[in-house]
C-alpha cells in the first residue's frame, strides 16, 4: 500500500450512509433485532466499562501472535487515514479491545476511553457497532453514525473487517472508528485489504516450510492482495487457505480441506513440486471441473521441503545449494537454517564449486579468494540466474564464518514499508501502544556471520542513508528504540541493475556504492561463457543421481547457440525437464525438450542456420564453425568446448558444405 491520505469529507448529514447497499440495511436490521432480543434500549447510556487489567493482560496473552501480525499493518493503516483523524482498533474474538492506536484528541475523554484497550465492543454490550457485527456476521461491516443501536454511540462511524485464520478460525477484528463527520467511502476498503495482509502473512507463518499456491483467474494477479492461497501437505492435502482461496474455489475452509491438489486442481503435489522446483518455471495453467481456468504459482523452499521428507519421485539435486528464488525472501532464513547441518560435509558449497573452466569465472574466483576474511565488502554483478547468490554462500561457506548464520535479503521482494523493520528490527513496544516483544532484524540474525543484500539497487532512497550508517558504525538501532546494537558481519551485496547509472540518475546513494564495492565482481552471462558443456555435465549428473545421461548432438549444438537470457537458472531448469522426460533413456533427444524452449531455440537460432533451411543440423554446422573460429582453428579446443568428440567435428564438416575458415 502506498501512502495515500484521505481527504476529510464533507459530513453526512443523514444518520445513515449515503450510499446504502441492500445487504448492508439488512443487516443492520437484523442486528437492531437481535440487540432488542437481548434486551438492550436505545437509550441506553454510553457504557465505557473496561475488563479489568489483568483480564485484560490475559487476553493480549492469548491474542499475543494476532497482535504481532497485525501491529505493524495498523500503523501503516493509520498512515492512509491520517487525515481523517480516526482510531484504528485491533479486538480479539470476543470483541475486547486488544490495541489501538491513532489520535484520538479529537474524540471527547469518555469516547476515548471507549475506544482504548479492556472496552469490549461485543453486540451485547454496545449494540449495534461494526466490531460487534463483524463479529456475528463474520464479514465486513459499516455502522455508520445512527445506525448504531445505541443513540450515545451515533457520533460514530466504524469500519471493520474479521481477522480469520488459514483454518477459518475467527481470531479478531480490524476496524476503524472516527467522528461520523470523518465518514469516507473507501476506508472499508482499507480496513479490508489490512485485514488480508494480517491473513496472508498468518498463512504464510504457519505454512512457512511448507507448499503454498498462489492462484487466480488472470495470472497478473497472483502476488496481489487477490490471490488466492492456499498450503498444501506433503501428500498434497489441503491444510488452510486465505479468504480470496475460498471465494475463488467457491468452497468453506471445511469443505476445502477434505480435498487434495489433485481432486481440487486436477493435478498431483508431485507434479506441482517437480513443475516449480525451477524459479523461472511459468506459472501453471488449470483446468477445473466446473470449466474454469486457474493460473498458479508456488511458493516453496526446496531445501526445506525436502528437509520434511516430500516423497518426491525425482531425486534431489545436490546441485540445488541455493533454495529457490521463488521462495519468499522471508523464507531464506528458515531455509538457511535447515540448511546448515547439509552443507557442512559436503563440497559442493563452497567456491572450488563453481570453478568448470570459464576464464572469467576463474578470474571471479582468484580474486573474492584474495580477500577472504579480509573485511572487505563484495558487490557481486551479473544478469538474473548467472549465480550471484551460489558465489555469496559459496564466499561464506569458504570464510572463517562459516559456522556462524549465512543471512540473504531480497530488497526487491519486500515491501517497501516493511524493509526497515525487516532489516533494522523493532524494540519492544516500537509500535504504538504495543506490549510486545520487538523482533532482532536481518542484520542481528547476521550478527558473527555473512549479510547478502541481494538487489541492492532496489534498495528504496531513504533506507539507504540507514543502512549505510549501520555499515560505517557497525551497530544497529531498532525502530522504536534508543539502544544500539554492536553488528559484526561481512558483507555480499548484490544487483543486476546498473548502479553507476542509478548513482548519475541520483536513485543510488554514491556513499553508500563506496561503502559496499571493497572488491566489485562481474559473473560472466551463461552465453559468453566457455564451459557451458561442463555446467551441463554437472547439472545431469546431479539431477540424474550419477546414472550416466548423454546429449544427443543436436541438443548440444543447441544449447551452445541458444542465448540463455535466464543464464544457468534457465539451463538447470531445461535440463531438469529434459531429464524427466528422457525417463530410463541414455540420451537426451530434441524429443525430450519442452515445446516453448524449443520453439525459443529456433527462434533465435544464429543467422546462418535460420537463413538456409533453419534445421537442427544446420544449427550444428553453424555452432561447429563459429566454435572453431573462436578457437583459432584447433579442432580438440572446439571439440572440447562443445563438449563433442573431435570425430564428430570432422564428420559434421564433411557432410557440411565446405571447410572450417
Ligand atoms: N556454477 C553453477 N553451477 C551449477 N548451478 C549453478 C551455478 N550457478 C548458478 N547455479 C544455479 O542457478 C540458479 C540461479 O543461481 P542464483 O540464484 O545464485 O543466481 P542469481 O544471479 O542470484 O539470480 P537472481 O539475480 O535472479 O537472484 C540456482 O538454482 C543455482 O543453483
Amino acid at each position: 500500500m502506498t501512502a495515500m491520505p484521505l481527504a476529510r469529507e464533507g459530513p453526512v448529514a443523514s444518520g445513515t450512509l449515503p450510499i446504502a447497499e441492500p445487504q448492508h440495511v439488512e443487516a443492520i436490521s437484523r442486528s437492531h433485532e437481535r440487540c432488542e432480543a437481548l434486551g438492550l434500549s436505545r437509550r441506553d447510556r454510553p457504557e465505557h466499562a473496561r475488563v479489568a487489567r489483568a483480564e485484560l493482560a490475559a487476553a493480549r496473552e492469548r491474542n499475543l501472535r494476532l497482535h504481532l501480525h497485525a501491529a505493524p499493518l495498523m500503523e501503516i493503516l493509520l498512515e492512509q487515514i491520517m487525515a481523517t483523524q480516526s482510531m484504528v482498533v485491533l479486538t480479539d474474538a470476543q470483541g475486547t479491545v486488544l490495541h489501538s492506536v491513532g489520535h484520538d484528541d479529537f474524540l471527547q475523554r469518555a469516547s476515548r476511553v471507549a475506544l482504548a484497550p479492556g472496552a469490549n465492543w461485543s453486540e451485547a454490550s454496545k449494540g449495534t457497532n461494526a466490531i460487534g457485527t463483524a463479529l456475528v456476521n463474520e464479514a465486513p461491516t459499516v455502522v455508520h453514525a445512527g445506525e448504531h443501536f445505541i443513540h450515545a454511540n451515533g457520533f460514530l462511524t466504524c469500519s471493520a473487517a474479521p481477522i480469520l485464520d488459514p483454518r477459518g478460525n475467527l481470531l479478531g477484528v480490524l476496524d476503524v472508528s472516527g467522528e461520523h463527520h470523518s465518514y469516507h467511502l473507501h476506508t472499508l476498503g482499507l480496513v479490508k485489504m489490512s485485514a488480508r495482509m494480517i491473513e496472508n502473512h498468518w498463512l504464510s507463518d504457519d505454512f512457512r516450510n511448507g507448499l503454498r499456491l498462489h492462484f487466480h483467474g488472470r495470472p497478473e494477479f497472483i502476488g496481489t492482495l487477490m490471490e488466492g492461497i492456499v498450503a498444501v501437505d506433503h501428500d498434497g492435502r489441503l491444510q488452510g487457505a486465505n479468504r480470496s482461496a475460498l471465494e475463488q474455489l467457491h468452497c468453506s475452509g471445511a469443505a476445502l480441506r477434505m480435498q487434495s491438489t489433485l481432486s481440487l486442481f486436477g493435478v498431483a503435489v508431485g507434479a506441482i513440486v517437480d513443475h516449480f522446483r525451477s524459479p523461472i518455471a511459468p506459472p501453471m495453467v488449470l483446468n477445473l471441473p466446473d470449466g474454469r481456468t486457474l493460473h498458479m504459482r508456488a511458493a516453496f523452499s526446496w531445501p526445506a521441503w525436502q528437509a520434511l521428507g516430500a516423497p518426491q519421485a525425482q531425486a534431489q539435486a545436490p546441485l540445488d545449494i541455493a533454495p529457490p528464488v521463488a521462495a519468499a525472501g522471508s523464507l531464506y532464513a528458515a531455509a538457511v537454517g535447515l540448511r546448515a547441518p547439509a552443507q557442512g560435509n559436503s563440497g559442493i558449497s563452497g567456491l572450488h564449486y563453481l570453478r568448470t573452466g570459464d576464464a572469467q569465472m576463474e578470474a571471479v574466483v582468484a580474486k573474492v579468494r584474495r580477500v577472504l576474511d579480509r573485511d572487505i565488502s563484495i558487490l557481486v554483478l551479473g544478469e538474473t540466474g548467472t549465480g550471484k547468490e551460489l558465489l555469496a554462500r559459496a564466499i561464506h561457506h569458504d570464510s572463517a564464518r562459516s559456522r556462524q548464520p549465512f543471512v540473504a535479503v531480497n530488497c526487491a521482494s519486500i515491501p517497501e514499508n516493511l524493509i526497515e523493520s525487516e532489516l533494522f528490527g523493532y524494540e519492544d513496544g516500537a509500535f504504538t501502544g504495543a506490549r510486545r516483544k520487538g523482533a532482532p532484524g536481518k542484520i542481528v540474525q547476521a550478527h558473527g556471520g555473512t549479510l547478502f543484500l541481494d538487489e541492492i539497487g532496489d534498495m528504496p532512497l531513504a533506507l539507504q542513508a540507514r543502512l549505510l550508517r549501520v555499515l560505517q558504525e557497525r551497530q544497529v538501532t531498532p525502530l522504536g528504540s534508543t539502544r544500539s546494537l554492536p553488528v559484526d558481519v561481512a558483507v555480499v551485496s548484490a544487483t543486476h541493475r546498473d548502479l553507476s547509472a542509478m548513482i548519475a540518475a541520483g536513485t543510488f546513494r554514491q556513499d553508500l556504492y563506496y561503502r559496499l564495492n571493497g572488491l566489485v565482481v562481474k559473473l560472466p552471462a551463461l552465453r559468453e561463457r566457455s564451459d557451458l558443456m561442463v555446467i551441463v555435465q554437472k547439472i545431469l549428473r546431479a539431477e540424474t543421481e550419477g546414472r550416466p545421461l548423454a546429449l544427443h548432438e543436436e541438443v548440444a549444438a543447441l544449447l551452445q547457440a541458444y542465448r540463455w537470457p535466464g543464464n544457468i537458472r534457465q539451463l538447470a531448469n531445461v535440463l531438469r525437464t529434459a531429464a524427466v522426460m528422457a525417463g530410463g533413456e541414455r540420451t537426451i533427444t530434441r524429443e525430450h525438450l519442452s515445446d516453448d524452449f524449443l520453439e525459443d531455440a529456433q527462434r533465435a537460432l544464429p543467422e546462418t542456420a535460420a537463413s538456409s533451411r533453419g534445421t537442427l543440423e544446420d544449427l550444428q554446422l553453424a555452432t561447429i564453425r563459429r566454435a572453431l573460429e573462436e578457437a583459432g582453428g584447433n579442432i580438440s579446443v572446439a571439440a572440447k568446448k562443445l563438449g563433442i568428440s573431435r570425430n564428430t567435428i570432422y564428420r559434421r564438416l564433411r557432410w557440411g558444405d565446405g571447410e572450417p575458415s
